[in-house]
């Protein structure tokens, strides 16, 4: 597995040997992987597989059983602010107080995280996204994916290290995505590390410097896209899963973790 980067010595987020259990049953098992600056990385696995639960874990909503999760250095328990203080979490749009502008969100979640933002600054940010016109409309006014747009503003907005985003394309149409995916590598480029959950393998190759398969709460593979593609193009699984005659990483997902549909 292709654990190293070149981008960067030491991770931003680094996960060893994860176990997150919900009462008797264990969601996640002995996950481990490591997020580099410079680097988008993505969580892919069936329903139910540990991905939400995986970040969950990071972001600190809930506790796992065993295991480290360090962000920028910080370790997740013992130093829950300072973690906290260098991760972006995108929020639904539900989180938001419906009956503040958007201007008005963005400016009160920036002084929770002690940044100070003036009209222009608000106004900069807002255009960065081509939102500039729905700077005094209602969080509910606004589209599904201008809402996801918001939302990553404000998980970014004290520049944090490192930014976690759960599924942030689901029912975008190719134009929002295609921005979002712009912002995830504006963020990587600036040597942010960036970690995301998809069900879209076409997201995943075309923005994920590496992912990660999980399935059954266990991590099977990590490593780039085209890696994973070359490693297993002849596996007899993944020929079974080829449609058009040219292997894609769909193809090596469903020969990894196999036909069935998650209950
Ligand atoms: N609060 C909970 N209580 C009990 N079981 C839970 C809870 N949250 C998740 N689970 C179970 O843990 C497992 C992992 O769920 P999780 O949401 O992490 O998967 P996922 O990979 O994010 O799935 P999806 O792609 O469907 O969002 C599933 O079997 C799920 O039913």
């Amino acid at each position: 597995m292709n654990e190293q980067s070149p981008a960067s010595a030491s991770p931003i987020l680094d996960v060893q040997h994860l176990n997150v259990s919900y009462g008797a049953f264990q969601a996640v098992r002995e996950v481990s992987f490591s997020v580099y600056g410079g680097e988008i990385f993505g969580l892919l696995g069936p329903n139910g597989a540990g991905k939400t639960s995986t970040l969950s874990a990071v972001e600190g909503l809930l506790k796992p059983d065993t295991g480290t999760i360090t962000v920028a250095g910080y370790d997740t328990r013992q130093k829950p602010l300072h973690a906290r203080a260098n991760m972006g979490v995108q929020l639904q749009a539900t989180s938001f107080q419906p009956e503040l502008t958007i201007a008005e969100i963005i400016r009160l979640f920036a002084s929770i995280y002690g940044v100070n933002l003036d009209d222009a600054a608000v106004k900069e940010k807002l255009a960065a996204i081509d939102l500039e016109a729905a700077a005094g409309k209602k969080i509910a006014e606004l589209s599904g994916g201008q809402q996801q747009r918001v939302s990553l503003i404000i998980s970014t907005i004290h520049n944090p290290q490192l930014v976690l985003l759960d599924e942030p394309t689901t029912g975008l149409d190719p134009q929002s995505r295609r921005q979002l995916w712009e912002r995830m590598e504006h963020f990587r480029n600036n040597g942010h590390a960036v970690l995301l959950t998809t069900h879209s393998m076409e997201e995943a190759e075309a923005v994920c410097d590496r992912i990660a398969i999980i399935d059954h709460g266990r991590i099977i593979a990590i490593d780039t896209p085209e890696a994973l593609i070359d490693k297993h193009r002849h596996d007899p699984e993944v020929l079974k899963a080829v449609r058009k005659g040219k292997v894609t990483l769909e193809d090596v997902f469903i020969g990894l973790t196999g036909t069935a549909v998650r209950s």
